[in-house]
């Protein structure tokens, strides 16, 4: 058990209201979580300011209330703690009441608009090949070794992270693999955290409705590099135009990867088709299982991290070789008689359809028609929308614009979105059909002998969310029953 006084330790501390000689059951963020003797953090979000439920959480039981403004009136037995800035003081205080999981763990993080999880799951699974003990956390899902934690955030709040991480701890993982989102670093979800190592994948349009402008996003993902410690490595992708941007002020020790460029981590490809990658790193040869140029930039930053944290080359690239990526990232089956390959991924944003698509083209003998089936989310940004349309019609035969997560916008709306993007002399390539299961149905019975399908947006996700709730959904499951049904 621990004291509050145990747990405020480096927390920005600015006045103390009572005795912090009590001891603290639960941490908790959220006034409607709160149970008697736990200590409540008021923090100001994006939506409501978490001061309003000072008055609930006391009702409820709150031993002690950590905040930034003091209410006028202090009551009763409650302790108040007034902090410089409660979002920074959650995850210090957080990491002391889980005894600093991550000093005891090799952490990285991974951040970058695309690519983190699947950097993030191929390191867990190349070091757990090389026999250690691993933790992961992603937006498909939170491991322990073997046992799976269903994720609800690419990042999560900082008292569960620091939960999370205490069990991998406390359940002897050495390593540690986790995504740190823009959200994350921006609401100072990953704060105390120690890290042993950073990784910038790339940055392109994305997220514009939560910062507003495309410097906004850079300076929010560049300040996780600014934070990291001179122990930690800061490894980053030289062909990205903001790659050496990321490093300019970070103490901890640069690395470099490319596949253009003098690189510390240099790759070349050597082949690319749909039985994966034959590239060249550092002058050796190796045969992936991934797919695609992106994959081959994944591939160079888990090579090179696995490096920087002490490990053997050829160990490195034998066990890599045999990886498969994440789930519902390029995820293809090949259809029983007509050879249709339907592809799964999570694509949601232009520049990872592009990249997509750029992939499937390269695939192609030369007679099959690409059929593309792709959505927006609702509540997310929406100047991706025309241009997600648009990048689609450019690259496709055929493009069927539907229904992603519309969460509390009407899908319609968003398709209308996205329509307004498409060139009218590409108009004639695009249907509209607000049904998903319907828009996949329509690319199956669109598609003839050996064409391609992609069904892209939602890649792992087992749901669409309509309205707040959940309506079970599965892109690969629908795309396989549609398609034995119609005998393809
Ligand atoms: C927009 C956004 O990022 N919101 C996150 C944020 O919540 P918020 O700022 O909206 O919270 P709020 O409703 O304003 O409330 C402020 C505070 O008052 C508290 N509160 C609120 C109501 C109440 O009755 N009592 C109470 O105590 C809340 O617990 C909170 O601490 O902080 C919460 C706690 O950490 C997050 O759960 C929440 O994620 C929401 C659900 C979300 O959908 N976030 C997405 C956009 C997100 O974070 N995505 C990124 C990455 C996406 C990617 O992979 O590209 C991610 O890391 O998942
Ligand atoms: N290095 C990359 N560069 C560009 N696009 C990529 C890259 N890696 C993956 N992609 C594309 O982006 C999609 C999402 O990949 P991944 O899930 O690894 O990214 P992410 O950064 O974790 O996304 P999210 O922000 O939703 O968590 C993939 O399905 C693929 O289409
Ligand atoms: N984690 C990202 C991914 C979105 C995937 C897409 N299916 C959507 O719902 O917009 C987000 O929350 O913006
Ligand atoms: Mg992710």
């Amino acid at each position: 058990m621990k004291t509050l006084r145990d747990i405020l330790y480096n927390a920005g501390i600015r006045a103390v209201h009572g005795n912090t000689d009590i001891t603290v059951n639960a941490l908790c963020i959220d006034s409607r979580a709160i149970r008697p003797g736990d200590a409540f953090i008021a923090v100001k979000g994006v939506h409501v300011d978490g001061h309003q439920y000072i008055d609930k959480a006391i009702e409820q039981g709150a031993a002690a209330i950590i905040c930034e403004t003091l209410p006028e009136q202090l009551s009763g037995n409650t302790v108040f703690v007034q902090v410089e800035n409660s979002a920074q003081a959650s995850g210090v205080i957080a990491g002391n009441f889980y005894d600093n999981p991550s000093h005891k763990l090799q952490l990285v993080g991974v951040t970058g608009t695309n690519g983190k999880t699947t950097i993030a799951t191929l390191l867990f699974r190349l070091f757990t090949r090389l026999g250690y003990h691993c933790g992961l956390l992603s937006t498909v899902q939170n491991q322990i070794g073997d046992n799976v934690i269903p994720s609800t955030h690419t990042t999560p709040d900082p008292v569960s992270l620091n939960a999370l991480l205490a069990r991998m701890a406390d359940e002897g993982c050495l390593y540690a693999f986790m995504e740190v989102s823009s959200h994350a670093i921006h609401q100072q979800r990953i704060a105390g955290l120690k890290f042993a190592g950073g990784i910038f994948s790339n940055i392109t349009h994305d997220h514009l409705d939560y910062h507003k402008t495309f410097d906004e996003y850079i300076r929010v993902k560049k300040a996780f590099f600014d934070q990291l410690p001179a122990t930690a490595f800061a490894l980053t992708n030289l062909d990205d135009k903001r790659g050496m941007v990321m490093l300019q002020n970070t103490k901890a020790k640069k690395a470099t990867y490319s596949l253009r460029t003098l690189a510390d981590f240099k790759g070349k490809i050597l082949e690319n088709n749909l039985t994966g990658l034959i590239m060249q790193i550092n002058e050796t040869e190796v045969h992936f299982r991934l797919i695609g140029e992106f994959n081959a930039y994944n591939l160079l930053a888990v090579y090179g991290a696995a490096i920087l944290l002490g490990s053997d080359k050829a160990a490195v690239l034998r066990a890599l070789s045999d990886i498969q990526g994440a789930e519902g990232r390029f995820d293809y089956i090949v259809s029983a008689h007509d050879q249709i390959i339907a592809i799964v991924d999570y694509a949601h944003t232009p520049d990872a359809l592009k990249n997509v698509l750029a992939t499937i083209k390269n695939l192609r003998k030369g007679h099959e028609q690409v059929i593309t089936v792709v959505g927006c989310g609702g509540d997310r940004d929406t100047t991706k929308r025309p241009v997600m349309a648009d990048v689609a019609a450019e690259l496709s035969d055929r493009v069927i614009l539907t229904s992603d997560n519309p969460r509390s916008e009407d899908p319609a709306a968003i398709i209308h979105e996205m329509e307004a993007g498409v060139p009218v002399h590409l108009k004639k390539r695009v249907l509209s059909i607000t049904d998903r299961k319907e828009a996949i149905k329509t690319a199956v019975s669109l598609a003839g002998k050996e064409d391609i399908i992609l069904v892209a947006g939602k890649g792992h996700e087992k749901y669409q969310e309509i309205k707040g709730v959940k309506h079970p959904f599965d892109d690969k499951q629908v795309l396989q029953d549609v398609m034995k049904l119609m005998d393809k």
